[in-house]
């Protein structure tokens, strides 16, 4: 061998490529160690390695599938002649290593541009070598805008140098730092941020970049604002929720306590509000809650609390209040706001009122929660002494609580166990003078308290549905005594019967109405029903559909207590009535007071007018009897003829005076 040729052959062993000689089917002729060891196949002559082959010089990258796992090898080949054949020589080598650090790179480049955290990183004088879209996009710099700056640019101002040390030191001691930062924006806009800062060191371990993350705290603040705003507040007026606004009774309390001034809770609700609700959609609700709120906060002073608890209820607290009387000229105040009329969206008016329960620190309730107990208390109390109007609590008015509570209970037993009675009215036609029917009016029978009057249940009743039951049962009962009398040979006598509010627009009444006739047999015609204004004025579309089903029974229709409600003359038109029934304290000032005595000449002129019979309620002397008579009263009741009483009794009376 010459020189030469032992050289080449130690090249060949030493150099790290592989070098092969395949001949034109691709059979290895010629494999040095390297190509051994790169190819992981043992000894490789004779074996066909499956590597493309072309026959001008070439130079391209292949895959390398080996038991190691696959690798990269970028192939030179080039055509030389082999033992006197055409054969070729392969130049492998490994870049495995090279192409996987690219991948990584590409793979690096690609999180950095797409990670939705502002990246920023400097070199090792702290000068913005490169941003991802995120950092423009918290910052509103470009990348334009910030190479070459330092991040000093960022700064808001809110943080001052010894903070900045403190981060420094942090970062050159740990090589880390993170944080809150107030930074400011392109725009000018300071928000907070999250940074982490890293630093970058070379193999020397000398810093050549920090890296700094970015995170915008700024929405992340905002919504957990809101979170924590809804978690106090009501989310439809955003006035303070029941929670809120005991923290704050406390608060006020306490600094009640130590001023030693006095503080008022308020409780509110809305009358009539159910009914909107119900006819116009929750929708016409919600704007009529938050017309509410606004009058309600600009109603009070900037120092007291307006609250919602959900519904139609309301509060309102009042620190430093010079005692009762202010707290209830404020009730005062709102419920007259409140009763004015609302003007909606949708170009409907509606009117609502407002009932008050007011509760005095320290005359009533120590604590938070005895206040707020007793302010329902009291507006409880507001509304059974027939809503817009206010009440205080006191002790008296727990006492009422609880007799109310108990009478409930013993109410239910005695609807089941047929303590109650029906005890008649005899009405009377005034020009001639004769009994032509009666009112039905119930009374309990009660085994320990004797015989209860109708105010002591009746809104008791109302308020817990009993009244359901209650006018039920007096309606059949005095349809089957009108029969009995009938059978009795007694004339046929008009019987009025009160229908409760709840009851009339509970359900379809009429339909009982009907059944209870079907049942007894007693002419629809003689059956009078009485409605209060209240109940007809509640759900004006709704009633006069209900009237008119009554109506077309045949029965009479009646309204009760005309004048003490808001009703005028002109809209009865709307309801088909037959009786105009003159509230009882319209006469009581017959013949002392002539405004009430114009009052009722009036109503009788316009009641003809509308064609409806004028009946005067609660006729007590024969001076009230003379003055309905000279104008024109058609009939009367009224303790001057006499008192509710039993059937048996009204029976007699009827006799005698026949
Ligand atoms: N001071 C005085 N009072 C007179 C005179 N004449 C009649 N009264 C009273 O005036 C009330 C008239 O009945 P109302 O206005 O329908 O007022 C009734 C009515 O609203 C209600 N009520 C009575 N029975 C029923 C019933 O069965 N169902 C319903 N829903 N309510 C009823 O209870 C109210 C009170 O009933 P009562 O206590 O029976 O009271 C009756 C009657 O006893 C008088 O000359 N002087």
């Amino acid at each position: 061998m010459t020189e030469n040729l032992i050289n080449f052959q130690l090249i060949l062993t030493t150099i790290s490529d592989g070098i092969v000689v395949v001949d034109q089917r691709g059979v290895v002729l010629y494999a040095n160690e390297s190509a051994e060891r790169l190819f992981e196949r043992g000894e490789l002559v004779g074996k066909d390695l499956a590597v493309p082959i072309h026959s001008g010089e070439t130079r391209q990258d292949i895959n390398l599938i080996r038991p190691s796992g696959i690798g990269w090898a970028e192939l030179r080949s080039a055509p030389i002649t082999w033992d006197k054949q055409p054969a070729f020589v392969i130049c492998v080598r490994d870049i495995t290593e090279r192409k996987t650090s690219d991948l990584g790179l590409h793979l690096a480049d690609t999180v950095f541009d797409s990670t939705r955290e502002g990246l920023m990183v400097t070199d090792s004088a702290q000068r913005i070598v490169r941003i991802n879209p995120a950092f423009s996009e918290i910052t509103g710099y470009s990348a334009a805008d910030v190479l070459d700056q330092t991040p000093a640019l960022l700064r808001s101002g809110r943080h001052d140098s010894a903070f900045y040390a403190a981060m420094w030191d942090s970062i050159n001691v740990s090589g880390h730092w993170q944080g809150e930062v107030w930074n400011r924006r392109k725009n000018s806009e300071i928000y907070p941020q999250l940074i982490s800062i890293d630093v970058i060191r070379d193999h020397t371990g000398r810093v050549c970049n920090y890296v700094a993350v970015l995170t915008d705290l700024s929405k992340l603040r905002s919504s957990q604002l809101e979170l924590d705003f809804l978690a106090h507040h009501d989310p439809l007026t955003r006035l303070p929720n029941r929670l809120l606004l005991l923290s704050r009774l406390q608060h006020g309390i306490e600094l009640a306590q130590r001023d030693g001034t006095h503080l008022a809770l308020l409780m509110l609700d809305l009358d009539r509000f159910k009914d909107i609700n119900d006819s116009f959609g929750h929708l016409v609700g919600d704007e009529l809650l938050q017309l509410v709120a606004t009058r309600l906060v600009k109603q009070v002073r900037t120092i007291d609390t307006v609250g919602r608890f959900g519904g139609d209820e309301f509060s309102v607290l009042m620190e430093d209040v010079a005692g009762a009387e202010q707290a209830a000229r404020v009730a005062n105040d709102i419920i007259r706001v409140l009763s004015e009329p609302y003007g909606l969206s949708s170009g409907v008016e509606v009117r609502i009122g407002a009932s008050v329960g007011i509760s005095i620190y320290p005359d009533n309730g120590l604590t938070p929660e005895l206040m707020l107990q007793q302010a329902d208390s009291a507006l409880y109390q507001a509304k059974i002494e027939g809503r817009g109007r206010f009440a205080y609590f006191s002790e008296s008015l727990t006492q009422a609580a609880r007799a109310r509570i108990d009478i409930e209970v013993r109410l239910r037993r005695a609807i089941t166990q047929g303590e109650l009675r029906v005890y008649y009215q005899p009405q009377v036609d005034i020009p001639s003078g004769r009994i032509v029917g009666a009112e039905a009016l119930v009374r309990w029978q009660c085994p320990i308290e004797g015989l209860v009057p109708p105010a002591r249940f009746i809104t008791i009743a109302e308020a817990t549905g009993l009244i359901g039951e209650i006018d039920d049962w007096v309606l059949r009962e005095t349809c089957q005594q009108g029969q009995r009398w009938r059978a009795a040979g007694l004339p046929t006598l008009t019987l009025a019967v009160n229908l409760s509010a709840y009851q009339f627009l509970q359900g379809d009444i009429s339909q009982t109405v009907a059944q209870v006739l079907r049942d007894t047999g007693y002419p629809a015609a003689f059956l009078e029903l009485e409605l209060t204004e209240s109940a007809l004025m509640q759900r004006e579309a709704q009633a006069i559909q209900m009237l008119d089903r009554l109506k077309a029974l045949g029965v009479r229709l009646a309204i009760d207590d005309f004048g003490t409600g808001y009703s005028s003359l002109a809209y009865l038109k709307l309801f088909p009535l037959d009786v105009l029934k003159i509230d009882k304290r319209f006469i009581d000032d017959i013949p002392a007071h002539r405004d009430d005595m114009e009052i009722v000449t009036a109503i009788i002129a316009m009641a003809h007018s509308l064609r409806l019979k004028v009946l005067a309620e609660g006729v007590e002397n024969k001076e009230q009897l003379a003055y309905l008579q000279t104008q024109g009263c058609d009939q009367f009741q009224g303790y001057l003829t006499s008192r509710p009483v039993p059937a048996a009794e009204f029976e007699k009376l009827f006799l005698s005076g026949r």
